[in-house]
C-alpha cells in the first residue's frame, strides 16, 4: 500500500482504485470496484447511493475495519491502521451504545480521560496538530444538551442518546469522524434539528467528516461535497461540490439554490439506480 512515509503531512483522505471482494468462489461478491475518493482535510462529505451500493464497506475501509483486495487507503499519509492506533478515525453508529450506567457528562468525557496515550500516538504522525481538549459542557449545550448533563441514557429521547453520542465522538478529537446513517430511527423534524447541532459543532471543531445518508436533503444541507454511488459492483459515480453559503439553517431547505442541487443529487442517483441489480431485478 503506497502512503505518504512517517512524518510526511498529507492533507487528504485518499482512496485510489479500491476494490473489495466479499466471499470466494461461485458465492465470491464484489462489493467494490475501482473506487476513487479524495477527502480535503476539514471537509464535510456525504456518501449517497442505493441500498447495498458499497456506502458502509467504504466507511469501514477508511476506519480501517477491513482492507481492500487492490487498490490504496490513506488516511491524512498513514494507513487506516495506524490513523486508528493513534486514534485519529471516529466512528459514530446508527444507534448510540452509550454507557447505561454513566450520566451524559460523564459519557462524553469518558473517552478523553481514557485515551491519555493517544495524543503521543498522534504526535509521531507528521503533520498533527495538538489540539486542547474541548469544553465537553460547551458542546453539550451546543447540542441542546445542556439540561441533560446529569441524566441517564434511558431518561433521554432516541434523539437526545444519538446527539450525545456524537458530542462524545467530536469530544475524542478525531482527525476524521465517520458517520454511518446516524440519523436513520430519528423523525423528520427531530432529524432536521438535530443537523443543525451537528453543523454548529463540526463549525466549532474543524473536524473531517464523512457521512453515509440515504436523504438528498441531509446530505446536500449538511456537506461540502456529496459522492453518489452505484451498485453492482459499488462505485462512485458522481461527485457535486455544494456551493451553498453556510451557516445552513433550516429556511434555506426552502431556498431554489437548496432545490437545485436536491435535483441534481436525484438525477445522479436515478441513473445510479437505473444501472443496480435492483432496476434489473424490478
Ligand atoms: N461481510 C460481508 N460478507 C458478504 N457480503 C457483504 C459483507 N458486508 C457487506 N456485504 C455485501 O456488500 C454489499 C455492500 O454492503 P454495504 O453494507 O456496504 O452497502 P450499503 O450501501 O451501506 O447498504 P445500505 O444502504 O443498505 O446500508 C451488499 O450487497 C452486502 O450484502
Amino acid at each position: 500500500m503506497s502512503v505518504a512515509p512517517a512524518g510526511v503531512e498529507s492533507d487528504t483522505i485518499s482512496i485510489s482504485q479500491a476494490v473489495k471482494i466479499y466471499g470466494g468462489g461461485p458465492s465470491q461478491f464484489v462489493a467494490l470496484n475501482g473506487v476513487d475518493v479524495t477527502i480535503e482535510r476539514g471537509q464535510f462529505v456525504s456518501i449517497i447511493g442505493p441500498s447495498g451500493c458499497g456506502k458502509s464497506t467504504l466507511l469501514r475501509l477508511i476506519a480501517g475495519l477491513e482492507e481492500p483486495d487492490a487498490g490504496d487507503v490513506s488516511v491524512f499519509g498513514v494507513t487506516p491502521e495506524r490513523a486508528c492506533a493513534a486514534k485519529m478515525i471516529g466512528l459514530v453508529p446508527q444507534t448510540p451504545a452509550l454507557l447505561p450506567w454513566l450520566n451524559v457528562l460523564k459519557n462524553v468525557s469518558l473517552p478523553g480521560k481514557i485515551n491519555t496515550g493517544a495524543e503521543r500516538r498522534r504526535q509521531r504522525i507528521g503533520g498533527h496538530q495538538q489540539k486542547s481538549a474541548p469544553d465537553m459542557r460547551d458542546l453539550l449545550e451546543k447540542a441542546g444538551l445542556a439540561d441533560a448533563a446529569h441524566k441517564l441514557p434511558a431518561q433521554l429521547s432516541g434523539g437526545m442518546q444519538q446527539r450525545t453520542a456524537i458530542v462524545r465522538a467530536f469530544g475524542m478529537q478525531p482527525d476524521v469522524l465517520l458517520m454511518d446513517e446516524p440519523f436513520s430511527a430519528l423523525d423528520e423534524f427531530t432529524r432536521e434539528s438535530i443537523q443543525g447541532q451537528l453543523l454548529d459543532i463540526w463549525d466549532q471543531m474543524n473536524t473531517t467528516v464523512v457521512f453515509v445518508t440515504h436523504s438528498v436533503t441531509e446530505a446536500v444541507r449538511l456537506s461540502d461535497k456529496v459522492l453518489v454511488m452505484s451498485a453492482g459492483p459499488g462505485r462512485v459515480t458522481a461527485s457535486v461540490d455544494i456551493d451553498l453559503p453556510r451557516p445552513r439553517s433550516e429556511a434555506m431547505l426552502k431556498t431554489a439554490e437548496f432545490h437545485h442541487y436536491e435535483d441534481v443529487i436525484r438525477d445522479h442517483l436515478q441513473s445510479a439506480w437505473r444501472k443496480s441489480p435492483a432496476a434489473s431485478a424490478a
